[in-house]
């Protein structure tokens, strides 16, 4: 199936159907009162996770989605249908954007978690409604709202614990097939991933950990050099970042120049993602001697500057790579509950919320009588019901 971790998409709420203005009529009832239905409120459209979903190229070719219309009200005090919610299936881990106001509507991180993202049009009131002992044939009624309409942007970002970082040709790819049981291609070529790659990795039994492999990154990444940065995105949902440097680079770069200019490329993307815990672990060490690789650690770690976490593995041969998967299991179930994700997020308003709040106050500055009954017949005095006043 084709990975794709964007689309752009149209969903349109429903509008609310309109009430209706009739009068009761029937044999010896000739001026019966008014008994005009209220509209059914239109259908809202949702999101809703789904974990059998890993991609979003359904929306790709189909953008447009539409719930569907309140039926309006109708004689003989009929109430008109609720228009039916659209439920759009989506993979976890999807969050959408109004492209409008860019403003985040919501992540969707759980499976049959739902997300309101239109919200369908509140109904219009039947002139049943607007009877008054003073108004005894009301030719009143609402129009039902207008269903939201909203562009939004999906983005999916994959779900891992922790992520890879690193050139291509660093062997991100060789280390998650060694740890995991996925299987990307891996080769000798740079960009040899183009898309991510989740594995489950299993170091204890019963206890496990997600780990992503994205495409490499490169110089000027940001920029939009090699495939950009648009997968960082994915990272951004990790708990610890692994930079895999190539220790003995076949083309005799310098580890610590590229190390510095992943870096770089990380903060331009993101200085929360750069702040994240990230871990250095050189690979590729069955290509040198023992105490090259203490002496050439020393040497990158020393003129990085770096003082967190090292690691040296051969991710070809799996020389340390089942020791660090140990540690990165304890470190992740060691990590308080991340609640930051929760940070910053605002209610999102829907435009009808707050549709019925003083809405009784008002009622008859609301209506509209452009198409009332034409009943020529009707007379007021003779309305059917009696009415005593107080003295
Ligand atoms: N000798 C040796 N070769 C390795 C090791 N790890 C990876 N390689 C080789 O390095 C090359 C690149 O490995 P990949 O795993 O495809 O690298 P990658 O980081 O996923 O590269 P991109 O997907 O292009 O970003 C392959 O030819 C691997 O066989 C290692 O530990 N030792
Ligand atoms: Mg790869």
């Amino acid at each position: 199936m084709k990975f794709v971790d964007e689309a752009n998409i149209r969903v349109e709420a429903g509008d609310g159907g309109s009430g209706c203005v009739s009068f009761r009529r029937e044999k010896y009832v000739p001026d019966g009162g008014p008994d005009g239905g209220d509209g059914g409120d239109g259908g809202s459209v949702f999101l809703e996770a789904n974990e059998n979903l890993n991609t979003l190229i359904d929306y790709r070719f189909t953008r447009f989605h539409m719930a569907e219309r309140g039926s309006n009200g109708r004689g003989r005090d009929c109430t008109g249908h609720a228009g039916k919610d659209l439920v759009l299936q989506v993979p976890v881990g999807t969050r959408a954007i109004d492209i409008e106001t860019e403003e985040s509507l919501g992540d969707l991180t759980t499976h049959g978690q739902k997300l309101l993202v239109a919200k369908g049009g509140f109904h219009g009131l039947g002139n049943t409604r607007f009877k008054s002992s003073t108004n005894r044939a009301p030719r009143q009624k609402t129009l039902g709202t207008p269903g939201e309409v909203r562009e939004i942007k999906l983005e999916l970002l994959l779900l891992a614990d922790v992520g890879l970082l690193g050139l291509p040709n660093a062997g991100k790819s060789t280390f998650i097939r060694s740890v995991s049981r996925a299987t990307p291609k891996v080769a000798d070529y740079p960009f040899t991933t183009l898309v991510p790659n989740l594995g489950v990795v299993n170091p204890r039994p019963g206890q496990s950990f997600v780990i992503a492999d994205i495409p490499g990154l490169i110089e000027g990444a940001a920029d939009g050099a090699g495939l950009g940065i648009r997968f960082l995105k994915h990272l951004e949902r990790c708990r610890a970042l692994l930079h895999i440097v190539d220790i003995n680079p076949i083309d005799g770069s310098d580890p610590v120049e590229s190390a510095k200019a992943i870096v770089a490329e990380l903060e331009k993307y993101s200085p929360k993602l750069a702040a994240k815990p990230r871990w250095l672990v050189f690979n590729k060490i069955d290509l040198l001697f023992e105490d090259e690789v203490v002496e050439k650690v020393q040497r990158i770690v020393k003129e990085l500057a770096w003082e967190g976490e090292v690691f040296t593995m051969s991710a070809y041969s799996r020389q340390g790579t089942e020791e660090l998967s140990v540690k990165l299991l304890d470190y992740i179930q060691a990590l308080p509950v991340d609640d930051d994700e929760q940070d910053g997020e605002k209610e999102v308003e829907f435009k009808w919320d707050n549709y019925h709040q003083g809405k009784d106050d008002n009622l008859n500055e609301n209506y509209d009588d452009s198409d009332d009954l034409d009943d020529d017949d009707f007379d007021e005095d003779d309305y059917d019901v009696e009415v005593i006043y107080q003295r």
